[in-house]
């Protein structure tokens, strides 16, 4: 950016503040607009689609009004940008006063906007977090210190580096910040304070901590992790204060793993395009509140691995679900009830107003009330029981905001006229003052029409003069006269101003009464918001036992919808499903009249992995999803779409669907496949359960085959998870001969009148043909190619039973442990050999060779 020698103060100020923003883009404040300058605002121009104007320098403008900003920056950082704002931080009256009349206004930046930091309701989304998340390696340790400071909510996890991307995709944070790059994740780098000493003191501080024992001791990469968080948040937020409860350090084997492939593919809190709905939890979502809502996302994204605390949920849900007019009346009571996190978050942050105030009044209120309900209940469910305490307890907050606060006060404290009648006698006495006052101008209006016989004199109001009288030009001539007893002000094109001394005095009593009154309700704001925020910790666990409950009622109304039943929990390897369905393909089926078919699934150890095969379009990939996401929903604390569930707990979900398109990634498909299934491979555990879709699909047929043959032996005698492997090929079905916890499925279809009909049933044994050709007619390919297709298939098929076909020879392979016996072991000395290159050897390195190959040759003989 060029900087003239002879730019003026106020040019100097503004390069000081845009070196200050570093990569945001800087609101200026100039008076009622925030202005932004050069590539800001060419670039904020063209994302807003505003216009863009010279100054008369030919610096490069554009500008947003400041009522306005909320919507402008609500764009920008949808389109990836972050936007400091730079406020005028004294008035130009002051400014005059310190520093003489040609004084500049001092402006500072008051806050970094970014899209992990908002706390706005229009900048954010009401049914989800809003995660920032900071990662932080030491050593070999990794941790993610995430935070959603419009809720509070501040979480530490500790996690190999391998499994960062897992518990990434897990929060699904709107902004990454870190200290310097790590492969594979997008985040924003170069940040500071990723130190674990720093870390550890800003903590202390910030909660008032002597020791971080309290918190069950921290390892230094969360700590690194948190130093970073709090150092950005205190960066961005510079005066004002984050909010956060206390950080609650995660136990990654408290939740089941699902890595961001599997998330995908199972399209759990967003479909593959983004949106909520038609994804696993906008089909399932009944909450009432947002708050709910978003629990219910952070649930789904991350299903317990405890029985018992999986127990507790299913529990509350059951006993919803057993009173469907109690479970009417509570949900009809949490709908009427205001977000009361994200009001707090507000308030914390510096940046709450009344109607924050009166959400925790109405919210805390409704909150005791339902507490009073749910205690005159039976036979409670122990977590009821627990999250009953958590519903009250703010009695005085309560009664304070209610005899503080008029019923529906006004968003912007700017103008007053929130604080109710009666509060305070002082304040009335002020109200009643310049009350008195509008009502003196009012009649003095009547009396000086009167007194100047001019019918359609007025007394107005503007910000510069204040309180005048206007009377059109035309009679201007009497009030002008030397002892009208009227001053002149202001001639107009039409009319004429004047002031009076009646009227000077009133004014100044309405002006100083209203002032006086507006101080005074601001004072009761602070005081008021300061009693709040000290009491942010309880206020915000009532929000979250409100939460949990309208969850646990959302969950009931949606098996009752549905006809869900309770899974039954297991220890063991096992997966029984009776009558399984798939949610979102059932709705979109009875939307256009199609009945879905229920289908059953058995997994236990001496039958773990099932391969299905059948046409295409025959329901198998739906069949494996509703199988995992009927297992997800359980350990999230769910009933599922089935007759009957025997859910043995899953530690680890994998889906993969083969050669699903990431050209987006630049990697090809089938390479992201055979990444993704070797991720597989190597996490997967005999408590796991794994999906595979087609794997091998993107490649030649031999090759395809070959790795798919594979990956389904090692599943089974390596990896030995619960496995559901869908297929194209037929060739793999002859692996049932030789792998015993192996067994056929398939998805049954007819011919009926050279018809192909789908019946979407899962059957025991190898389909008894691929119907490829079928299906391909059915979707309405020209019938000559479909004959054309027809004999060609009849010559391949003659050649196959001619020569056994491209499988013909496997039956001879040997089995694959005794394969991976046979495979000769890498020999260190050949390979220390290998890397020697004798002409770039200095003698003396020769000799230490030497020495070093001598010995490898001792260990290996030893070994
Ligand atoms: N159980 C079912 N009951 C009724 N209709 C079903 C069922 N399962 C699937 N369908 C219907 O069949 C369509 C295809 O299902 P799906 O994608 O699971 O088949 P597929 O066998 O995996 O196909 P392909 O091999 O071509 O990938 C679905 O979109 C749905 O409309």
């Amino acid at each position: 950016m060029a900087r003239a020698d002879a730019d003026t103060p106020m040019m100097q100020q503004y390069h000081r503040l845009r070196d200050e923003a570093g990569d945001a883009l800087l609101f200026y404040r100039m008076g009622d607009f925030f202005e932004l300058f050069f590539e800001d605002a060419k670039v904020a121009a063209g994302c807003l689609d505003i216009a863009l104007t010279k100054r008369g320098d030919g610096v490069p403008m554009c500008g947003v009004p400041v009522h306005a900003a909320e919507s402008y920056l609500a764009r920008l950082i949808r389109a990836g940008h972050r936007v400091a704002i730079a406020e005028q931080i004294e008035s130009p009256a002051e400014a005059r006063k310190a520093r003489g009349s040609k004084a500049l206004v001092e402006r500072a930046i008051v806050r970094l906007v970014t899209p992990g930091t908002l706390t706005e309701d229009t900048l954010l989304d009401s049914g989800s977090a809003n995660w920032l998340a900071a990662l932080a390696r030491v050593g070999d340790e990794s941790a993610i210190a995430a935070c959603d400071i419009s809720t509070g909510r501040f979480e530490l996890v500790a996690c190999a580096g391998h499994e960062l991307a897992a518990e990434l995709a897990r929060l699904g944070p709107a902004e990454v910040i870190g200290a310097e790059p790590v492969p594979g994740i997008e985040a924003r780098w170069g940040h500071e304070g990723f130190d674990s000493l720093a870390g550890e003191r800003a903590l202390k501080r910030r909660f008032g901590l002597a020791d971080l024992d309290g918190l069950g001791g921290p390892g230094r990469a969360e700590l690194a992790a948190a130093g970073g968080l709090l150092a950005y948040l205190d960066a961005t937020q510079r005066e004002a204060t984050a909010f956060l409860g206390l950080p609650r350090r995660v136990q990654r084997s408290a939740h089941m793993a699902i890595d961001a492939a599997t998330r995908i593919s199972l399209e759990i809190c967003r479909t593959a395009e983004g949106t909520v709905a038609g994804s696993l939890l906008g089909e399932i979502d009944r909450c009432v509140t947002a708050a709910g809502r978003r629990l219910l996302g952070t649930d789904l994204a991350a299903p317990l691995t405890d029985r018992a605390a999986i127990e507790d949920r299913l529990d509350l849900v059951a006993w919803f679900t057993e009173e469907p007019i109690r479970r009417d009346r509570l949900r009809s009571a949490l709908r009427s009830l205001p977000d009361l996190g994200r009001g707090l978050g507000r308030l914390v942050a510096g940046r709450g107003g009344p109607r924050d105030l009166a959400a925790l009044r109405d919210g805390l209120g409704g909150a005791s009330d339902l507490a009073a309900t749910l205690a005159a209940t039976a036979l409670r469910p122990r977590l009821l029981d627990d999250l009953l305490p958590l519903l009250g307890g703010h009695q005085t907050l309560i009664e304070e905001l209610a005899r503080a606060l008029v019923p529906s006060p006004p968003l912007d404290a700017a103008k007053g006229g929130f604080i109710a009648e009666a509060y305070d006698p002082e304040l009335d006495t002020l109200r009643s003052a310049s009350s008195d006052g509008r009502r003196a101008i009012a009649e003095l209006e009547g009396r000086y029409r009167e007194a100047t016989g001019v019918s359609a004199l007025k007394i107005r109001h503007n910000a510069v003069l204040g309180y005048h009288v206007e009377v059109p030009a035309k009679h201007a001539d009497r009030l002008l006269a030397p002892d009208s007893g009227f001053t002149h002000r202001q001639t107009m094109a039409g009319a004429v101003r004047f002031n009076s001394p009646a009227l000077h005095e009133e004014a100044s009593r309405v002006l100083e009464a209203g002032g006086h009154a507006l101080t005074l309700e601001q004072a009761h704001l602070e005081r008021l918001t300061a009693h709040a925020v000290g009491e942010a910790a309880p206020i915000s666990t009532t929000a979250d036992a409100l939460a949990r409950i309208d969850v646990a009622a959302a969950l009931a109304e949606r098996a009752g919808e549905g006809g869900w039943v309770r899974p039954t929990l297991d220890e063991g390897p096992c997966l029984e499903i009776e009558g399984g369905r798939h949610p979102v393909v059932e709705r979109a089926l009875g939307k256009s009249g199609d009945r879905f078919v229920a289908n059953d699934c058995c997994l236990g150890a001496s039958d773990r992995l099932w391969l299905i095969t059948g046409p295409n379009m025959g329901g198998k990939s739906t069949f494996l999803r509703q199988v995992a996401l009927i297992a997800l929903l359980a350990q999230a604390g769910s009933f599922v779409p089935a007759s009957r569930a025997k859910i043995g707990l899953v530690d680890r979900l994998f889906s993969r669907v083969g050669a699903s398109d990431n050209l987006a990634r630049g990697r090809s498909t089938f390479m992201v496949e055979m990444v993704e299934t070797a991720a597989i491979l190597a996490q997967a555990t005999p408590r796991s359960l794994v999906i595979l879709d087609e794997i091998g699909r993107g490649t030649s047929t031999y090759d395809g085959l070959a790795i798919a043959w594979a990956v389904v032996e090692a599943m089974h005698d390596e990896a030995r998870s619960r496995t559901l492997f869908a297929t194209h090929y037929h060739e793999l079905t002859r692996l049932a001969g030789r792998l015993p916890c192996l067994s056929l499925h398939n998805v049954r279809a007819r011919e009926w009148k050279g018809d192909l009909v789908l019946l979407h049933e899962v059957a025991e044994g190898a389909a008894d043909r691929s119907y490829g050709i079928a299906v391909a007619r059915l979707a309405g390919l020209p019938p000559t190619v479909v004959s054309r297709a027809k004999s060609v298939l009849a010559k391949l098929e003659a050649g196959r039973d001619a020569t056994g076909g491209i499988a013909a020879g496997l039956d001879d392979l040997p089995l694959f442990a005794a394969a991976m016996a046979a495979e000769p072991a890498p020999d260190p000395l050949a390979e220390a050999l290998s890397d020697i290159d004798p002409d770039a050897l200095t003698p003396r390195e020769a000799l230490q060779a030497l020495y070093r190959l001598k010995a490898l040759s001792h260990s290996s003989a030893d070994g």
